[in-house]
């Protein structure tokens, strides 16, 4: 058992190289739909999220306005910093029990989609694979412009926001160059889960070899801590 992060920049291309993987049969945990499960209305971080920007953050079905809530954080970063104090351990968390379900559904790996995977480094040390999902900064801004309908300056403001993808790119042992057709990427999955299925990495190993090196306590210590956090 082990387990493959996958990250890149917003609109890099992450989602549309997950949806690959999963067309191959890999089970994929995707914290952006994690986020959005988490600040559901009458949860804690709903409630949290509230308190500290207001109820003007909210539409009249008393869900969040993620337009709203996206342009402050994105302008400011004490208040993301605020918003993801809030949100990361819950989405972490909610991200354990479903790696655990896949396990015990007996999946030898699971891919967690985490875009500020190496911006959080909470899970990196648990992961025996990192995929960096590339593109050039021009073809970046351009799609996420497209895709989201936003202002250069509004796409600007959330691409610096995260880790530049170039860091990103020589932190990880895989890269997928997305800068090219969508049938270039695929080719380059292809060859990545083939990779991913001829692995024997095992999580238990790292895990274990964590516990060794930190004394078991450490492990029970960070489990409870990851949990209960
Ligand atoms: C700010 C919010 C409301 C904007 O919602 P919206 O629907 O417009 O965007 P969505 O959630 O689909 O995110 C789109 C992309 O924005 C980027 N992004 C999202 N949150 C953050 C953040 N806190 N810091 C940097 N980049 C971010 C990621 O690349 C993400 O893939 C939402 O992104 C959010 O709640 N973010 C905080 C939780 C978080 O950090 N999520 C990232 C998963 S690790
Ligand atoms: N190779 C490609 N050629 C053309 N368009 C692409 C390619 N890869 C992705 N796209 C498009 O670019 C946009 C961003 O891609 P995608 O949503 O997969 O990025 P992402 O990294 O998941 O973004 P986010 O960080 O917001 O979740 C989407 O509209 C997608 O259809």
């Amino acid at each position: 058992m082990f387990l493959v992060g996958l990250t890149g920049g917003i609109a890099s291309g992450k989602s549309a190289v997950s949806s690959m993987l999963r067309e191959l049969g890999c089970p994929i945990i995707d914290a952006d739909v994690v986020a959005r499960r988490v600040v559901e209305p009458h949860t804690p971080a709903y409630s949290r999220i509230v308190y500290h920007f207001g109820p003007e953050i909210l539409l009249e079905n008393g869900e969040i306005d993620r337009q709203k809530l996206g342009e402050l954080i994105f302008a400011n970063e004490e208040k993301r910093k605020l918003l993801n104090s809030i949100t990361h351990p819950e989405i972490h968390k909610a991200m354990l029990k479903e790696i655990l379900l896949y396990f015990l559904r007996g999946y030898r790996y699971v891919v967690l989609d985490v875009p500020l995977l190496f911006e959080t480094r909470r899970l990196t040390q648990f992961l025996n694979h990192t995929v960096v999902v590339y593109c050039d900064p021009a073809t970046q801004l351009l799609r996420l412009m497209q895709r989201d309908g936003l202002t250069q300056e509004q796409a600007e403001q959330r691409v610096a926001a995260q880790m530049p993808l170039n860091e990103k790119r020589g932190m990880a042992n895989h890269v997928i160059e997305n800068s090219g057709s969508r049938e270039d990427a695929h080719r380059q999955v292809l060859k990545l889960h083939t990779k991913l299925e001829d692995s024997m990495d095992f999580l238990l190993v790292r895990v274990i070899a964590l516990a060794a090196t930190t004394g078991l306590g450490g492990i029970l210590l960070y489990a409870a801590k990851i949990l209960l956090s």
